[in-house]
């Protein structure tokens, strides 16, 4: 039988082993449901059966329900409120007991399947976790009554609210897992279990009716009422968190099976909302930058990239160099004298300390990981190495050096990546005859630690180099975004608008501490003028110059943040930028500031001395700034930079902190619509109509063309024809 199903198998002593099929992940798609459970009648009626064994094929167990149901359905993915009943009558309570014999996953509706179930056994680095909440949904299986159940209030709501799942060995000493095994005694041991508790050897655990894991009722109040305070603070725009938390305070004040009733109301409200469709949408979005047309469909195979040279061991240089060595490739960290070279050495070091120190390594695999690292003064290793990451300063010069050398020195095939951030890739290699080698690399500073990876290709990077980029992408854990070379690629260039129209809003009369809190209430991590003074007001001038040299019709030249450079007030790194600093960095409003933002006013004449400043609400601040990011977006999408809208979705969720609960840039602005988006544009390059400001805000023609034809910005180009 082919598709997504389950089996049935009956042994000659009695067990009914059912198997969950549907590769990858064994996720529940509705035919897998409606299967299992005839499957789990016929073996509850069945009389030769004493027992059932519930398992996943292809070592998999579960990944929960299938997500692609949510984005088929209007919300919720259809599933069925009885199907909570069915799971007590058949699983939890039926007349034969039933064991989950678990191998690598039970996530979601596959861990709430397990929990049904009497008992588990499962193999080694086994997860089990209820993640539902990163979809903006809440477990809808049970999973708000049995996990506390099982393993205490605390920890199933922490595991619950951050979505982390926990491994095989504190699951056993949770209770989650009842026993560890190596994958060939799984089934083995399953059913020994399962024939234990059939003949009363054994407890027959129902755990939606236990109560000995429960704290007692006003600890369990005082837990939830906690984590509601904590929700709140850490997700203030976030509904679906409470929405769990009303789940379990029922059931803990109304017993579990009134709490299942309970959740099923829950997990529809949740369902109902933007942010699961936004959820959803990143989740598969995150999934598909991997997916690059006219590279990863061509029966290509990837070449392995094990040895990795690092040019420079900068903060970034330093920074690859960890996340390299961190997943087991071997590193030759080049420096230009001993001195340098044994800072960068230190950095990764202390990168790799930093790590122990928080408990995410032990001692032991930070010093693998050291063993990795191999310093060199020169390029006489480099013939060795399959791809070459180059983290030198900024100067085109310098870099088309290091790359003519890099081809003398490395092997034919050998990748040849830069992780500029401003320069031209083709500039880079403009002095080397391989430019099928040379890409861009573009990693986000701390390297190790941020997630994304914009991978930069020229007209002429090959598909292989490409490709194999890409692998190392993956073995590295970044999430990989490929785009077309240009003045900051993509997320910088997206970007530039941000902090530019911010700044135009305090040069009309704006208070600079007003724009931030309003942003940050958007749900970006921190407001336009706190992120200036994080990444350094001499970095921005410089940046804003790369941008003003490529756009300049549509630039705005922030004079504040020349000022602030003159003022040598850089940002946190000098105690002082729009905001001040105390010695623990925490920034506060600094009433120096006025004089240079009076400054600014000035030389931009855009507001009189004075005057009132401009009646605008919250919503028109967002709009004013973030219009024009999406503009900039619409540019990008048009020019082939990025392969499909999505892909900017992701990159702007990872590299810049856009909401991901908003589903990220494009899918926002749909959700928007490009009509009113165009037209609140449109409107203000009226405004400022005769000013080199208009073109600022002019609508891109390819937001202008979906505006009209009512098509959605996220089809992409091919979709917003251009008639
Ligand atoms: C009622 C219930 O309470 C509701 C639910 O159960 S909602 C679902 C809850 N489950 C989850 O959130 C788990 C989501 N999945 C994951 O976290 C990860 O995919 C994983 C840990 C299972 C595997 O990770 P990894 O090995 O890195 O592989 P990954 O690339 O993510 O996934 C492999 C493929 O499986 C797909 N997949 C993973 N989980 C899926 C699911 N639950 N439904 C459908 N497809 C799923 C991915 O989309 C991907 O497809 P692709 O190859 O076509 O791109």
């Amino acid at each position: 039988m082919s598709g997504p199903h389950t089996t049935l198998a009956v042994t000659e002593d009695g067990i009914a082993l059912v198997t969950l099929v549907n590769p990858p992940v064994n996720s529940l798609h509705p035919t897998v449901l409606q299967s299992l459970f005839n499957h789990l009648r016929e073996a509850q009626a069945r009389q030769e059966v004493k027992a059932i064994v519930i398992t996943g094929a292809n070592g998999r167990f579960c990944a929960g329900f299938d997500i692609n149901q949510f984005v088929q359905s209007s919300g919720g993915g259809g599933i069925d409120a009885h199907i909570n009943d069915a799971f007590c009558d058949l699983i939890e309570s039926g007349p034969k007991p039933t064991v989950a014999a678990v191998q690598t996953m039970a996530l979601g509706g596959g861990c709430e399947l397990a929990l049904a179930c009497n008992a588990r056994v499962c193999t080694p680095g086994t997860s089990f976790g209820l993640p539902e909440l990163q979809l903006g949904i809440i477990p809808g299986f049970g999973g708000t009554q049995r996990l506390p159940r099982a393993v205490g209030l605390q920890k199933a709501v922490e595991m619950m609210l951050t979505s982390t799942p926990i491994k095989d060995r504190a699951a056993r000493e949770l209770g989650l897992a009842d026993e560890v095994v190596p994958p060939g005694q799984l089934l083995e041991v399953a059913k020994r279990v399962a024939f234990d508790i059939a003949a009363g050897k054994r407890a027959r655990v129902q755990t939606l009716y236990r109560t000995d894991k429960l704290e007692p009722l006003g600890e369990a109040l005082a837990i939830l009422q906690f984590a509601r305070s904590q929700a709140a603070k850490r997700a203030r725009h976030l509904m679906h968190p409470l929405l769990c938390l009303d789940a379990i305070q029922y059931g803990i004040e109304h017993g579990g099976r009134a709490g299942l009733q309970k959740e099923g109301e829950c997990f529809g409200a949740a369902a109902a909302l933007d942010t699961h469709k936004a959820l959803v949408h990143i989740f598969f979005a995150q999934r598909s930058t991997k997916k690059i047309r006219g590279v990863t469909d061509t029966g290509l195979r990837p070449r392995p990239i094990k040895r990795v040279a690092v040019l420079g061991g900068g903060l970034m240089g330093s920074g690859i160099a960890t996340a390299c060595v961190l997943a087991g490739v071997e590193v030759l960290l080049k420096e230009v004298n001993q001195k340098f070279l044994d800072a960068g050495m230190g950095r990764i070091q202390s990168n790799l300390a930093s790590r122990v120190k928080k408990g995410r390594m032990t001692e032991q695999m930070a010093q693998a990981a050291m063993s990795r690292v191999q310093g060199a003064l020169d390029y006489s290793g480099f013939g060795s190495v399959d791809m070459v990451i180059e983290a030198a300063i900024e100067d085109v010069g310098l870099k088309q050096e290091i790359f003519a050398e890099l081809e003398r020195s490395c092997r034919k095939d050998a990748i040849l990546a830069t992780n500029t951030s401003t320069i031209n890739i083709e500039l880079v290699g403009a002095k080397t005859s391989c430019a099928d080698r040379i890409l861009g690399a573009h990693f986000f500073s701390p390297a190790h630690v941020m997630p994304l990876l914009e991978i930069v290709r020229t007209d002429q990077t090959s598909k292989q180099v490409i490709l194999d980029t890409l692998e190392l992408s993956t073995k590295i854990k970044k999430t990989p975004v490929v785009v077309g070379n240009c003045t900051g690629f993509a997320v910088n260039r997206v970007f530039f608008p941000y902090t530019q129209a911010a700044c135009m809003l305090v040069d009309m009369g704006l208070d600079p501490y007003r724009i931030d809190k309003i942003i940050a209430g958007f749900g970006m991590p921190m407001g336009p003028f706190r992120l200036s003074d994080l990444v350094g007001a001499d970095i921005g001038l410089h940046v804003g110059k790369n941008f003003l040299e490529s756009f300049s019709k549509r630039c705005y030249p922030a004079r504040i943040i020349q000022l602030l450079n003159e003022n040598k007030r850089l940002g946190e790194k000098s105690g002082r930028g729009f905001y001040k600093y105390d010695a623990r960095r925490r920034a506060s409003p600094d009433p120096d500031l006025a004089p240079l933002v009076q400054q600014s006013r000035k030389g931009a004449g855009l507001y009189q001395d004075g005057a009132p400043p401009p009646k605008m609400n919250d919503q028109d601040i967002v709009e004013f700034i973030f219009f024009p990011v999406v503009n900039e977006g619409c540019r990008v999408i048009d020019e082939g930079i990025v392969d499909k809208p999505a892909d900017l979705d992701v990159a702007m969720v990872m590299g810049m902190g856009f909401p991901a609960f908003r589903g990220g840039l494009i899918f926002w602005a749909d959700l928007v619509g490009a009509d009113y988006i165009c037209q609140r544009l449109a409107g203000w390059a009226k405004q400022f109509s005769g000013t080199a400001l208009q073109g600022f805000f002019k609508p891109s023609a390819y937001l202008e063309r979906c505006a009209r034809q009512g098509t959605k910005l996220s089809a992409g180009k091919g979709a917003a024809s251009k008639l």
